[in-house]
């Protein structure tokens, strides 16, 4: 389905990656198909997408060809075109014959042409601009892998207002290795473009910030990289690392479905039902270490270790960029080696190697995967390797051995699993026997040890703590930085002060049912002591009707509210302010019934009335489906009743009668108490409005991550209330010291009379 005009930069999440889900093909019948793509990196992303509701802007695998956006499966499409010159220098020459083996280990050598980087930097750029386009404001954008690291920084120079993550699904190599790159600089630069920076191992993740210190001096701390910008500002980019995994419930389940269990039957009887199946699975590429795989299978038939009439192993070796050279040589080499090893030990009735050059759909995997009784997984070089997790995830009868190289990231977590390395030739003939001899009471100790932790990690928990490090409290660090600490101490000084504070989200974690949320106990201490003080003024800066902002926040009569994004005030009058029209009103209950009807079709939401807009809340709902009745709340209004104000919160869209914000509100107390100095501190988009009106001498403090204007982060309302308890600290002293000296002025002045 081809997608219309205006469905340009409508979407809140877009994944970037080279490869999309499926890959165009034309069929020997000259029609066209979509076909599922290679790689771990689509089966790890695939469901990720379809419960996002997102864009997914890559390559069709095609070459030369341009394709409309289309709906596959739940996910749009964003097809982005190659020119055959494209594929061989961008995709078979900079990604796959430099980077692949400069990253792994260089187990082949990489080439180095500048043509190749000329077109990885065109490429890049039009995956970005193609990302910038369908992007909606303020949207998360993630990009994935080697193929596209410098669309970080490209996108972050066309689209300031998007939020950035990358994934590097393959090592990142130690700086011996990585310097080697005529452009090592510009790719560090490009990954610096985004806010989170992830990588599969420990190690990966050290060995980039050791490059990021080597190469530009900047400083690290822990997971926090501090990049200067060119005026000398400094912006945090997390890297960390975060092991992808599978989808392990669905996995299960194929494994546990009648026709597929009767398949593996079939494969084991076809095979001549041998009493040990080995089953090696990889795209045909050198860092899988397949032929190390063969050598030591070789030996040990040769040796009469093992014999065809009990072992079989059965080689898939899926094809892959087979028109680069090595890739051409390397499967020359591997299909020699299996044609010598099956013509020197095979038997009539017996194969010792069934070599399947195929790449099989999920169903097959399964059913591979069931009937083998020992998984051999022996890379030499592997950012993470799902086909280890996938095997683990089948064994549902708990049965079943791993043999696990060190060098594959899977091995992180897989540790029951016989760990080997692969160049250790003998090492790893002894583990292929171990795994074959093994009792069946260890395999299975071992064998649910590996599900319990395969349990712990999956592709959602993956995606999960990616997005909440990009989007929400875990990229930033616990506690209050020290640049803060100094920000409120010279606040402190103010001659009179304003300390304005949102609600939900700063003064109270977030809750399910609003009418639930309530302040810490220790941000009410620090209020209550702060409003103790002369001089200083306390204010709730709230989205929410003021009359629900008292009931949740439960304020004493000396603290000024404002509610409605500033439309309702409360300052110092008994009673608050709040002047509709007639007109007005009739609108609201015009929105009011679109956003009813909205909600029916929507479980889970609910509409919200406030004095002078309406709230469509959908929190209780999963993010793409709120997302979706978000959108349709928002299209049926801007229809029906255009020119209300619209804000997009947490979970929530507000429709408000004017235009007021959270700034209005700054501004109106500031006036009321003639504050020279305003703490500022909120959590969300709205409370952007207030920091943007805050000046020189003002502070402004976000809570999470997430673009702001705003001076200072802190990661949660605990912390918040630790800076208000500091801020009340410094002000207490402050004042203290402006009292001694009056006094010690006024006593001079009586001594001199
Ligand atoms: O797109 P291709 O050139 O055909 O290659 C297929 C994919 O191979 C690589 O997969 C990696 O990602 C997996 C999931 O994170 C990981 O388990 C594996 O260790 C990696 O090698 C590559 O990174 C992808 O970009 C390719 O699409
Ligand atoms: O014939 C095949 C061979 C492999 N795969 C899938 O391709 C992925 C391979 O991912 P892995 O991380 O092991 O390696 P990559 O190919 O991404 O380097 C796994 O999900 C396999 O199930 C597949 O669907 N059919």
């Amino acid at each position: 389905m081809p997608a219309k005009a205006n469905d340009v930069g409508r979407y809140g999440m877009v994944v970037v990656s080279n490869r999309l889900p499926v890959d165009h093909e034309i069929g020997p019948d000259g029609a066209t198909r979509w076909k599922t793509s290679p790689g771990g990196l689509v089966t790890a992303l695939e469901p990720v997408m379809r419960s996002a509701e997102g864009a997914w802007v890559g390559w069709a695998g095609a070459v030369d060809e341009e394709f409309a956006p289309f709906e596959n499966d739940g996910i749009e499409i964003v097809p982005v075109s190659l020119s055959a010159e494209e594929v061989q220098e961008y995709y078979e020459g900079f990604s796959n014959d430099t980077l692949w083996p400069l990253y792994h280990d260089v187990i082949a050598s990489p080439q180095f042409h500048r043509e190749w980087w000329d077109a990885y930097v065109a490429v890049n750029r039009r995956f970005a601009q193609a990302a910038a386009d369908v992007a909606a404001d303020g949207a998360i954008v993630w990009v994935q892998d080697y193929q596209l690291q410098l669309v970080p920084q490209l996108l972050r120079e066309l689209r300031p207002d998007v939020v950035i993550g990358f994934f590097n699904h393959i090592p990142f190599p130690p700086y011996g290795i990585f310097s080697q790159l005529p452009w090592r600089k510009q790719i560090l630069e490009g990954l610096l473009g985004a806010d989170v920076v992830g990588f599969q191992r420990v190690a990966d993740a050290g060995n980039f910030t050791r490059a990021v210190r080597r190469l530009f001096g900047y400083t690290t701390r822990g997971a926090a990289v501090e990049v200067v910008g060119p005026d000398g500002d400094i912006r945090h980019v997390v890297a960390r690392t975060f092991p992808i995994s599978i989808d392990v419930a669905g996995f299960e389940e194929l494994a546990a479905r009648p026709e597929v269990q009767a398949r593996a039957e079939q494969i084991r009887s076809d095979l001549g039902n041998p009493k040990t199946i080995m089953l090696g699975v990889d795209r045909l590429d050198y860092t899988k270490g397949i032929g190390h795989r063969l050598k030591a299978f070789g030996e040990l038939l040769a040796e009469g270790t093992l014999a065809v009439e009990d072992v079989t192993l059965v080689q898939v070796a899926s094809p892959s960029r087979e028109r680069v050279a090595t890739y051409m040589t390397l499967r020359d080499e591997i299909e020699l080696q299996v044609g010598r090893i099956n013509g020197d030990y095979s038997t009539i009735s017996h194969t010792a190697i069934a070599y399947l050059h195929h790449g099989y759909p999920r169903e097959e995997m399964a059913a591979l995967y069931l009937a083998a009784d020992v998984m051999l997984v022996t890379a030499l070089r592997d950012g993470m390797n799902l086909v280890a997790k996938e095997f683990v995830a089948a064994s549902v009868d708990e049965d079943g051995v791993l043999v696990l190289s060190e060098f594959a990231g899977a091995a992180d977590e897989l540790k029951q699993a016989i760990i080997i390395n692969p160049h250790d030739i003998d090492g790893l003939k002894q583990a292929i026997v171990a795994a074959i001899e093994m009792p069946e009471s260890e395999r299975r100790r071992r064998m649910r040890a590996l599900r319990r932790k395969l349990h712990e990690n999956t592709v959602d928990h993956w995606s999960k703590s990616f997005l909440d490090t990009l989007t929400g409290r875990g990229a930033v660090p616990p506690g209050i930085p020290e640049t803060l600490a100094d920000g409120l101490r010279e606040l402190a000084t103010a001659e009179r002060l304003l300390v304005a504070l949102d609600f939900d989200g700063t003064l109270a974690p977030h809750v399910d049912q609003p009418e639930d949320a309530r302040a810490l106990e220790s941000a009410r201490v620090a209020v209550d002591r702060l409003l103790a003080l002369e001089d200083t003024r306390v204010a709730f800066v709230s989205g929410r009707a003021l009359v629900s902002l008292q009931h949740v926040a439960e304020p004493s009569d000396d603290v000024l509210l404002t509610g409605s994004h500033g439309v309702e005030l409360k300052l110092d009058e008994p009673e608050p302010v709040l002047d509709l029209h007639g007109a007005e009103v009739e609108r609201l209950d015009e929105v009011a019934d679109i956003l009813t009807a909205v909600s029916r079709g929507a479980e889970g939401s609910w509409v919200e009335r406030k004095p002078a807009g309406l709230a469509f809340h959908t929190r209780r709902m999963s993010p793409a489906a709120g997302l979706s009745a978000q959108r349709s709340a928002r299209g049926k209004v801007k229809a029906a009743a255009p020119g209300m104000t619209v804000r997009e919160g947490k979970n929530v869209i507000e429709f408000a009668l004017r235009p007021a914000g959270k700034g209005d509100a700054i501004e109106k107390l500031r006036a009321h108490t003639l504050a020279t100095g305003v703490f500022f501190a909120g959590d969300d988009v709205t409370d952007e409005d207030a920091f943007a009106v805050l000046g020189a001498d003002d502070l402004g403090l976000k809570i999470g991550q997430g673009r702001t204007a705003a001076g200072h982060r802190v990661r949660s309302p605990e912390e918040v209330a630790e800076a208000l308890a500091l801020l009340a600290d410094f002000r207490a002293g402050h004042l203290e010291a402006v009292r001694r000296e009056r006094a010690n002025t006024a006593a001079i002045d009586v001594i001199r009379g």
